[in-house]
C-alpha cells in the first residue's frame, strides 16, 4: 500500500502559559492509500493537531512529514468547527468553493452540488445564506463541500459532533462508500461508535500513539485465544474508553464464558450472535 503520508518521529510544540509544550511527540505513522483510519482520543490528546499536520496546516517542530502525490498534498478537509472553514455566503457558494479551486466545469459543478446535497440529506435552497443554517447543517455543508471536490483523501475532524444520530449514520455511510471507491479517510472522533467502520484505529494519549491496529482488536483485545476474557485487558478499556453498548454486552457474555461465533461490533451483529446461541 503506497503511503500518502509518513511521519517520522514527528513533534509539534506550542507555547503554553507555563512555556513550550509538546502536543504531539515521537509520532511514527504511515497512512496508506485507501485506508480508513479513525483517530480517537480525549480532549486535548492531539487529534486536531495530527490532522492539521497531515493537511499541511501545522508545521512540525521536530521530525518529518512526507506527503505523496496530489492526494497527500491536497486532501479534502473538514474542520472541527464549521464556522472556521466556511467562506461562501450562500449554500451553493460554500459547497462549490473547493470545486472552483480545482477548475471543475460549471455544468458539472451544478450536478455535483445536487448529488452532494441529496447524499447529505440536505433539503435547502442553493441561495440560502449560510448564516441561517443550524450548527449541524453547517457541519453537513462542510462535509458535502469536501466530498464533492473529488479529493481522493479526506481529513475529517470530528465531523459528526453536532449531528443527530440518523444524520451521523448517513454521514458515516457516505464515508464508507467513498472508502469503498478507493478514497483514503482519516476521521478524528471521540465517539466509539464511529470507530466501527474504520479499517484501522489510532488512539492518541498525550500526543503519542497508544494504540494502532484494527477496531476488532481495539474492542476485543485477544479474545478467543483460549484464556479467560477480561474486558479490562482490551486496549479500549485499558485506555479508559467506554465501548458501544453492543460491545459491552458481548464483553459480559464472553466474561461469563459464553463463546460468540464472531466479535460483534454493531447491534445487528450482536443480535445475530445471540440468536445463533439460542438455536
Ligand atoms: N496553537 C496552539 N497554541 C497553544 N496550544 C495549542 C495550539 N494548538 C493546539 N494546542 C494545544 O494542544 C493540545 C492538543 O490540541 P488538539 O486540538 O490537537 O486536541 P484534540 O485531541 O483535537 O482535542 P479536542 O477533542 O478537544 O478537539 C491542546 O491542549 C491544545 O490546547
Amino acid at each position: 500500500m503506497r503511503p500518502l503520508w509518513r511521519l517520522d518521529n514527528a513533534e509539534v510544540t506550542v507555547q503554553a502559559a507555563s512555556g513550550p509544550r509538546k502536543v504531539l511527540q515521537g509520532l511514527n505513522l504511515a497512512v496508506g492509500e485507501g485506508e480508513y483510519i479513525a483517530v480517537v482520543g480525549r480532549n486535548g490528546s492531539g487529534k486536531s493537531t495530527l490532522l492539521r499536520v497531515l493537511g499541511g496546516l501545522c508545521p512540525l517542530s521536530g521530525g518529518s512529514l512526507t506527503a505523496d502525490g496530489e492526494s497527500g498534498r491536497q486532501p479534502g478537509y473538514v474542520f472541527q468547527n464549521p464556522d472556521a472553514q466556511i467562506v461562501g455566503e450562500t449554500v451553493y457558494e460554500e459547497v462549490c468553493f473547493g470545486m472552483e479551486n480545482r477548475g471543475v466545469p460549471l455544468v458539472e459543478m451544478a450536478e455535483r452540488f445536487r448529488r452532494a446535497m441529496a447524499a447529505a440529506g440536505m433539503d435547502v435552497h442553493p441561495d440560502t445564506p449560510v448564516e441561517r443554517l443550524s450548527g449541524g447543517q453547517k457541519q453537513l455543508l462542510c462535509i458535502a463541500g469536501a466530498m464533492v471536490t473529488g479529493a481522493q483523501s479526506l481529513l475529517l475532524d470530528e465531523p459528526a459532533s453536532m449531528l443527530d444520530l440518523d444524520t451521523r449514520s448517513a454521514v458515516l455511510r457516505i464515508a464508507r462508500e467513498l472508502h469503498e471507491r478507493g478514497a483514503t479517510i482519516v476521521w478524528a472522533t471521540q465517539s466509539m461508535d464511529e470507530l466501527v467502520p474504520a479499517t484501522r484505529v489510532i488512539a492518541l494519549v498525550n500526543g503519542g500513539i497508544a494504540y494502532d491496529g484494527t477496531p476488532e482488536r481495539f474492542f476485543y483485545g485477544s479474545a478467543g485465544n483460549g484464556r479467560m476474557f477480561d474486558p479490562a485487558e482490551t486496549p479500549c478499556l485499558s485506555l479508559g474508553f467506554r465501548p458501544p453498548y453492543a460491545i459491552q454486552v458481548a464483553h459480559r457474555l464472553l466474561q461469563i464464558g459464553i463463546e460468540l461465533g464472531e466479535c460483534p461490533m454493531l447491534d445487528g451483529q450482536l443480535r445475530r450472535a445471540v440468536t445463533e446461541l439460542c438455536r
